[in-house]
């Protein structure tokens, strides 16, 4: 099955700045990845490259099986909803979208409305002075317009109100259900563990963790509370544990603390006591995706915890 997009030690320099390091990333027919990355990890310079908007210093880029620099007809195939999006300031919402229309095939009008309808954009308005969130709904009726075989989409809820962004989620599960592929770049974890089915989480231009959202779920540290009747462990005797971290004594017989792994040296220490409450919650992705912010940053000599993506 030849993969959507398909990228080989993607490499963007800007001067001596590496901006993205050799990543690897190969995203399969039909998937809805969600690329993660705090600010200025590479995201957006990823995308411009997968739209050949801008050309690697070295590696490869390849979209629906072209190198989108030198064949941007590809461009035609992808819905791109940009991270700032550029308008021309002479034209009216309803001219701006019959522009792009112009520009590429496939434009069902019918669901072009429906899709104006849905994300409550005001057609007779200029699109001059509009608002941040509306010009994100005018580029997400853009980039969903001609039911594309792969979406492209940068942050795509920001500035958009609660109710847009739900309008956001159910249009890109219902693309998704079409078998659309889509990049979803992203902050929010939230919406990331609504829609997509695999992560890749970067930072300082590098791939430090890729996975389904349930492995990276299980990857994270669990935040434990245990309380105790009586004495407990000190916190020195449970930071002595591999899995340990964070151990903080936050009341005589309280005890807060991080643990990665299986918890069965942490059972068996906290057995020894008298337990009256333990709290052990199910990590959540936006725990996993801390971790990753709080890990130090990737070097050349601590590379990624999986430092190529590949997801299908
Ligand atoms: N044209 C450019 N010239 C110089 N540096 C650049 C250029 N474009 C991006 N960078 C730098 O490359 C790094 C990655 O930027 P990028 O915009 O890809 O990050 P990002 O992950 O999209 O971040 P954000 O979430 O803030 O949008 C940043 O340090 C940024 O300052």
């Amino acid at each position: 099955m030849t993969a959507v997009i398909h990228c080989t030690a993607l490499t963007k320099k800007f001067g001596d700045f590496t901006a993205l390091d050799a990543v690897d990333l190969t995203v399969g027919p039909g998937t809805v990845l969600g690329y993660l990355g705090p600010n200025g990890a590479g995201k957006s310079t990823t995308i411009r490259m997968l739209l050949g908007l801008s050309t690697p210093t070295s590696g490869s880029v390849r979209v629906l099986g072209h190198d989108p620099a030198r064949d941007p007809a590809v461009r035609a195939r992808i819905g791109y909803s940009p991270g700032e999006l550029r308008l021309d300031d002479r034209l009216t919402v309803a001219q701006t979208l019959e522009s792009w229309s112009r520009l590429r095939p496939g434009v069902d009008t019918a669901f072009r409305a429906e899709l104006v309808d849905r994300f409550a954009v005001r057609l007779d308005k200029p699109v001059k002075g509009l608002s941040t969130g509306n010009r994100r709904k005018i580029g997400l009726v853009g980039a969903f317009m001609a039911r594309p075989e792969l979406l492209v989409l940068d942050e795509p809820t920001n500035g958009l109100d609660p109710l847009m962004q739900e309008v956001f989620l159910d249009t890109a599960a219902e693309a998704a259900a079409a078998g659309a592929t889509i990049l979803l770049s992203s902050h929010v974890m939230s919406e990331v563990e609504r829609i997509a089915d695999q992560v890749v989480v970067i930072r300082a231009g590098r791939v430090v963790a890729s996975g389904t959202t349930q492995e990276m779920r299980s990857g994270a540290p669990l935040r434990v509370r245990v309380v105790f009747d009586g004495s407990g462990p000190s916190a020195s005797d449970v930071a002595r544990l591999p899995g340990a971290a964070a151990v903080e004594q936050v009341a005589p017989q309280e005890l807060r603390l991080r643990w990665t792994g299986p918890p069965n040296d942490l059972l068996r220490l906290l057995a020894a006591h008298d337990v009256h409450t333990l709290s052990l919650p199910e990590p959540d992705l936006e725990d996993a995706f801390f971790e990753h912010y709080r890990s130090p940053a990737p070097t050349a000599s601590s590379p990624s915890v999986r430092p190529s993506a590949s997801v299908h």
